[in-house]
């Protein structure tokens, strides 16, 4: 990481274990995030990778250690905190019985939208995510891409700064794919920080510029992709995972 570069998350010495667990799930993590940055959580089945997004969304809480949230230097409040960060979640997070328009109306709301903004906001994501024709019929009619565009929606309806996203493009076909990665990239460039989980390297590689490897609950390497890349002497993410992570099932 660059010095002039401005951390917009900062997690210090995060410990998770669940109430009914034996184990922690989360180990001495430890991690910044700089501001324009697409960061990817990556590791195994089972590593740890939906506790901490949950913990940063403040969904869940952690058994010790802190989080913080930055803009431009500055801590943010819970109420920036609320409004600044954005969420989308592995399990589909909608009314399947309302429409994509239902759905972006009524989790607008939460965000105090107002009425103009909001119909602006629902009327350009569902042009930009290719529901425009969609918009009034059943979600729970759709096919899976479809459904995970509407996931997305949701998650960026009040247009926040820094966005989490946990396995956005899994389930779906090249077409839903290609077009979830263009939009998030294209919304990277306008500065949103991303950070995202996914167990598709490829799609990782092309996409995160930083990344963060877990494992068992702990952060077992983590910075410049590329520099991670030289340091181990791989030429792509997916032998480095392998390298670090081992090639034994984690069922
Ligand atoms: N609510 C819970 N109660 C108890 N243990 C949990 C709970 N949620 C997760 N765990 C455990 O915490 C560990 C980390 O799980 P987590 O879901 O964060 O992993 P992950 O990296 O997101 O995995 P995947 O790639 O399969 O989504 C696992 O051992 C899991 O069994």
């Amino acid at each position: 990481m660059d010095m002039t570069d401005n951390v917009c998350i900062e997690v210090r010495e995060v410990y998770k274990r669940y109430k009914s667990a034996q184990e922690d799930s989360l180990s001495d993590v430890s991690l910044d995030v700089v501001q324009s940055d697409v960061f990817g959580l990556l590791g195994p089945n089972g590593a740890g990778k939906t506790t901490l997004i949950s913990i940063l969304c403040g969904i869940i809480p952690v058994s010790s250690g802190n989080v913080r949230f930055f803009g431009n230097g500055t801590p943010y409040s819970d109420y920036e905190r609320k409004s600044r960060v954005g969420f989308v979640p592995q399990e589909y997070a909608f009314y399947q019985e309302l429409t994509p328009r239902q759905n972006l109306d009524y989790f607008g709301a939460m965000y105090n939208l107002s009425k103009t903004r909001l119909e602006e906001r629902r009327e350009h994501l569902l042009e930009v995510l290719g529901l425009e024709k969609a918009g009034d019929k059943k979600v729970g009619t759709f096919s899976g891409g479809m459904k995970r565009r509407v996931n997305l929606a949701i998650g960026i309806i009040h247009e926040p700064d820094i966005l989490f996203l946990d396995e956005p493009t899994v389930g779906v076909d090249v077409q839903s794919r290609n077009a979830i990665i263009r939009y998030l990239q294209q919304l990277n460039e306008g500065g949103t920080t991303i950070i995202y989980t996914s167990h598709h390297m490829s799609e990782a590689e092309e996409f995160c510029k930083n990344i963060a490897l877990i494992d068992h609950g702990k952060v077992i390497a983590a910075g410049d992709l590329q520099a991670l890349k030289t340091a181990h002497g791989v030429d792509n993410l997916q032998t480095l995972f392998i390298n670090l992570t081992g090639e034994e099932y984690r069922d």
